[in-house]
């Protein structure tokens, strides 16, 4: 089985300062922030803006010809760009909203109370933002909460919010609701590959992790040199991102050109993460993406990771595996575990479990 790095000794990963109270004087940005010039390419806001595939869910478990339609759609989205917006997914449009407005609530608090959910130092769980693993590491735009959702019994609920009074219900509406939805996706994929159904969900688990992850990007007097988030693709099986209705930011690296993902205010974005691409032998795309910060606007996003059962090996599907097809990936176990070093080094965990 594959070794990645070691999980972060608890000793290495410090608290910074909420970047929401970063005091700025003119230009003068705190260095920490600043992209270097190798590792940052250009940060360009201007890029193209792309429609990005659209899946109607509810035809995906359609046997009709729609349905095998919407199959290959699918595929196709997941294979060339890796992710594609959710449209018809059963979830009231309200309730996206209400997620997004708890979330713009909190960060509103003042700071004495958001530091009540801060994160301890030992952990990854609750208020804060980057773990800093070292002083060299370029530091992102935004602060964040973030949150075990499932499996349910595993939750610390001394992180979770209670102001605004709705947080905590909320939260647990809408992961309830995008539990059933990870299903359909995931069984739903396996099916555009020609897969039997429970191919992609076995490995998956019944003790899957979800982790909630509200991020806040204030706004940031150089958007030119200072990145939200920096270049990564993601630790998960698969993400399921809600946007930001009005204030745009995420690019996703797509035939090796940043392109900016537009807003779908009633939609889901979903992007394979790292895991999938492992278990579909890399038929599909755990994309490159990036958040941009804004000058004149804060943004928010709320980022669902659906991620196996750390206790379960991922491994690519026997049958995806073949003389034209060899197997490109290592069996692992507990991917995420060494995840956020590897980010905060510029460099990709999966480079790591390639065979
Ligand atoms: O804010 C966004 O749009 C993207 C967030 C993201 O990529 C992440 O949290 O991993
Ligand atoms: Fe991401």
């Amino acid at each position: 089985m594959a070794e990645i790095l070691p999980p972060a000794k608890a000793e290495t990963i410090l608290v910074s300062q909420p970047v929401q109270e970063l005091v700025i004087d003119g230009d003068q940005l705190p260095e920490r922030y600043i992209c270097k010039e190798n590792d940052r390419g250009i940060i360009d806001a201007s890029v193209p803006l792309i429609e990005i595939p659209v899946i109607d869910l509810s035809l995906l478990t359609n046997s009709s010809s729609t349905g095998r339609q919407e199959l290959d759609k699918l595929q196709s989205a997941l294979s060339s760009w890796g992710c594609f917006q959710a449209v018809n997914h059963g979830m009231a449009s309200s309730l996206l909203d209400e997620v997004r407005e708890v979330t713009k609530q909190f960060f509103a608090l003042p700071v004495e109370e958001k530091q009540k959910y801060s994160r301890a130092a030992d952990d990854i769980e609750g208020y804060g933002n980057d773990m800093v693993l070292s002083e060299h590491q370029t530091l992102d735009w935004t602060d964040r909460v973030y949150l075990l959702v499932n499996p349910e019994e595993q939750r610390k609920l001394k992180y979770w919010p209670e102001n605004p009074k709705t947080f905590r219900d909320i939260l647990h509406e809408y992961s309830t609701k995008l539990r059933l939805i990870t299903e359909l996706l995931l069984k739903a994929m396996a099916r555009s590959l020609n897969l039997e159904e429970e191919s992609f969900l076995k490995q998956y688990g019944q003790q899957a992790k979800v982790y909630a992850r509200f991020n806040f990007y204030p706004q940031c007097p150089r958007p030119d040199l200072v990145l939200g988030l920096k270049p990564h693709a993601d630790g998960s099986a698969i993400t399921i991102l809600l946007q930001d209705k009005e204030v745009e930011g995420l690019q996703i690296l797509k035939d090796d050109q940043w392109v900016r993902v537009p807003i779908v205010p009633h939609a889901l974005l979903v992007n394979v993460g790292d895991q999938v691409e492992i278990m579909s032998n890399g038929i599909y795309k755990s994309p490159v993406h990036r958040v941009l910060t804004n000058s004149e606007r804060e943004r928010i996003s709320v980022a669902m990771f659906c991620s196996p059962d750390p206790e379960k090996e991922i491994e690519p599907v026997g049958e995806l595996v073949n003389d034209n097809r060899p197997q490109l990936y290592k069996k692992v176990k507990n991917y995420v575990a060494a995840y956020f070093q590897y980010y905060q080094q510029w460099k990709r965990p999966i480079d790591a479990v390639k065979i």
